[in-house]
C-alpha cells in the first residue's frame, strides 16, 4: 500500500466540485493527508490505498461530471520547487542555514553539513544553533546593530568563516527566522589562525639547515625585517612562524598573507585597510589592512617579488614612517609590526630588470635566510621520512614499520622539484596506498620522470622536443600555485602558456 498524490484537473469552476470528489474518498474511507484547491485544478495527497480500493475509486472521480482528468503525480508543485531549491542552495560553495526564532535549525545545505556542522549524514534539523556556534554572541551583536546584516569572523574546525547573519521578517514586518551564510577566508589570502610552529618543528640534520635555523633563531632575538628566500615549498612560511614565535611579539597575532594570491587593488586595501564609503560593496564602516590588525606583532608577506610596483611605493613609505594611511583616509596611524618577507624569485635580478625596487629591497632585507633546495641537503630525508611516515601513518590509521631499500633509493634518487611539499605529499600518497606494513618501490610515485630522455626515444626531432615542452609545462604548474606563477617560472606570457596547455590537453587541476 502507497500514499498517493493526484491532480484533478476540472472543465468547469462550479461550486461543491471539489467537495464531490472528496466524497468519493470518504466512501471508501480514504483518509486525507493534505489538499491544494486553486480554480481548475486540485491536488491532493491520501492515506496508503489497497490497489484495487484505488481502481474502484479512480473510475468513480473520473465519473463525476466536471473533471476532465485525474494524474497520479511524484511530487506536488511546491515539493518540485523545494527539490529543485535545494539543490540549488546544496550546489553552491558556502554554508547556508535556516533557523527559527530561538535558533533552531530548519533547513541547512550539503557545504554546512560537511564543513560546519560535520554531520557525518545524520539529520541535524531541530537541533539548536548553539550546539555548534556561539549564536548567542551573534544575536547580541546584531540587536546592537539595529538587526541589519551582520559580518563576523568565525573560526570552525580550523578553518576561518564569514559568517553573514541576516534577519528574516515575514509581510508584516515579524521576525520569523534567521539566515546565517558562512564563507571560508583563504588561509593564503589572510591568516591569522593559532599558530604554535617552532624551530622544533623545522626537521633538519644537515649541516646547510642546521646552519640556517641557527641563523633564524639568532635573527629572533632582533626586531628587524627577514626576507626568506628560496624555492617554492622549502619551508620558508614555516621559518617566518618560528621566527615569530621565537620573538618578543609571539604572544602578538602573526598575520600571512600571499601577495601573489590576490588582485591587486584587494591587495592594496588588505594591507593597508580601507576608508568606510571607499568602494561600492566595501564595509560602510571601513576596514582596517594587515599593519593595523597585526599591531604589536608580525605581518608576513609571502611572495612579495610578486607586489606590483604602486603597491611596492606604498610599502616602502610605510617602512621607512612607520605609519599607515587606509586607502581613501586623510589620516594616519601608527604601525608597530616587524615584517618578514618571503620570495621564490631571484630578486637581485627582479631589481636588476626594474621590476622591485632597490630601496624596498635595502629596507626588507636587514637579516637574510635562503633556504637550500631539498636536492642540496638530501641528508635530510631520513629524518624527513621519518616525521611524515610517522604524522600521515597516524591519519591513515596504519602502523608503517618500515620502508623497503628500493623504495627508498628512489627518494633519494629523485631531484625533488617541489622540495618539502612535494616530498611530503609523495610519502602521504604512498602511506594511502601501500596494502602492508612496509612502504614499497611501487608505492612511491613520483610527480614526473627524472630522466627527461625516457620515453622520448625513437620520436622525430619534433616530437623530442614537444615531448620536453610538455613534461616541463606539467611539472612548473605543478609546483605553482597558478598558470600565471608557472608562465613566469617558464618566461613566457601567460597567454602563450595556456596555448600550450590547450596543445598538450594539459588540466592544471587534473596533473
Ligand atoms: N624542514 C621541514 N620540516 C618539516 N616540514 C617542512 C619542512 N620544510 C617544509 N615543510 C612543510 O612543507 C610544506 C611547505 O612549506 P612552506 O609552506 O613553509 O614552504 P614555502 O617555501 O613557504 O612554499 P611557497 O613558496 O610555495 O609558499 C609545509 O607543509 C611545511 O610544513
Amino acid at each position: 500500500m502507497k500514499t498517493k498524490k493526484i491532480k484533478l484537473t476540472a472543465v468547469e469552476d462550479r461550486a461543491h466540485i471539489t467537495y464531490e470528489a472528496l466524497s468519493v474518498l470518504h466512501k471508501y474511507d480514504v483518509g486525507l493527508i493534505w489538499m491544494e484547491v486553486y480554480a481548475f485544478v486540485a491536488y491532493i495527497k491520501l492515506m496508503p490505498v489497497e490497489d484495487e480500493v484505488w481502481e474502484k475509486i479512480k473510475n468513480e472521480l473520473q465519473e463525476l461530471s466536471g473533471w476532465a482528468s485525474l494524474e497520479e503525480i511524484d511530487l506536488f508543485p511546491f515539493e518540485e520547487k523545494d527539490t529543485e531549491m535545494k539543490k540549488v542552495l546544496d550546489v553552491i560553495p558556502h554554508g547556508v542555514v535556516l533557523l527559527n526564532r530561538k535558533g533552531d535549525i530548519k533547513y541547512f545545505n550539503d557545504y554546512s553539513a560537511e564543513k560546519i556542522f560535520n554531520t557525518e549524514g545524520k539529520d541535524i534539523t531541530g537541533l539548536n544553533i548553539n550546539k555548534f556556534i556561539d549564536f548567542k554572541k551573534l544575536i547580541a551583536t546584531l540587536k546592537d546593530n539595529n538587526m541589519s546584516l551582520i559580518k563576523e569572523n568565525l573560526e570552525i574546525s580550523n578553518q576561518l568563516y564569514e559568517a553573514n547573519l541576516q534577519p528574516i521578517v515575514n509581510k508584516e514586518k515579524v521576525l520569523s527566522s534567521y539566515l546565517i551564510s558562512f564563507y571560508e577566508i583563504d588561509s593564503n589570502i589572510y591568516n591569522r589562525f593559532d599558530n604554535p610552529i617552532t624551530f622544533d618543528d623545522i626537521i633538519a640534520e644537515s649541516n646547510k639547515m642546521l646552519v640556517t635555523i641557527k641563523s633564524g633563531k639568532l635573527y629572533s632575538k632582533s626586531d628587524s625585517p627577514v626576507l626568506i628566500t628560496g624555492e617554492s615549498g622549502t619551508g620558508k612560511e614555516l621559518f617566518a612562524r618560528a621566527i615569530h614565535n621565537e620573538s618578543k611579539r609571539k604572544n602578538k597575532p602573526f598575520i600571512a598573507i600571499n601577495c601573489a594570491a590576490i588582485p591587486d587593488q584587494l591587495l592594496e586595501s588588505e594591507l593597508f585597510g580601507y576608508e568606510g564609503g571607499t568602494f561600492t560593496g566595501g564595509r560602510k564602516e571601513g576596514k582596517p589592512g594587515i599593519f593595523e590588525i597585526a599591531g604589536g606583532g608580525t605581518v608576513f608577506l609571502d611572495e612579495i617579488g610578486d607586489m606590483p610596483p604602486h603597491l611596492q611605493a606604498k610599502l616602502l613609505r610605510v617602512l621607512q614612517e612607520k605609519r599607515v594611511r587606509r586607502v581613501g583616509s586623510a589620516n594616519e596611524v601608527n604601525v608597530d609590526v616587524r615584517l618578514i618577507s618571503a620570495t621564490n624569485q631571484n630578486i637581485d635580478e627582479m631589481v636588476k630588470n626594474k621590476e622591485f625596487r632597490l630601496e624596498l629591497l635595502f629596507r626588507i632585507n636587514i637579516f637574510n635566510i635562503n633556504i637550500p633546495p631539498l636536492r642540496d641537503r638530501k641528508e635530510d630525508l631520513p629524518a624527513l621520512y621519518e616525521h611524515f611516515a610517522q604524522k600521515h601513518s597516524k591519519r591513515y590509521r596504519k602502523n608503517i614499520t618500515g620502508i623497503e631499500k628500493e623504495a627508498m633509493r628512489k627518494l633519494i634518487n629523485y631531484n625533488w622539484p617541489g622540495n618539502v611539499r612535494e616530498f611530503q605529499n609523495v610519502l602521504e600518497r604512498a602511506i594511502a596506498l601501500t596494502v602492508s606494513n612496509e612502504i614499497a618501490a611501487k608505492d612511491i610515485i613520483l610527480n614526473y620522470d627524472i630522466v627527461p630522455m625516457d620515453g622520448i626515444e625513437g620520436k622525430s626531432l619534433k616530437g623530442c622536443i614537444e615531448s620536453l615542452e610538455k613534461k616541463k609545462i606539467i611539472e612548473s604548474l605543478k609546483n605553482n600555485k597558478s598558470i600565471r606563477d608557472a608562465a613566469k617560472e617558464l618566461d613566457v606570457t601567460h597567454t602563450l602558456l595556456i596555448n600550450r596547455m590547450k596543445k598538450y590537453d594539459i588540466d592544471k587541476n587534473n596533473i
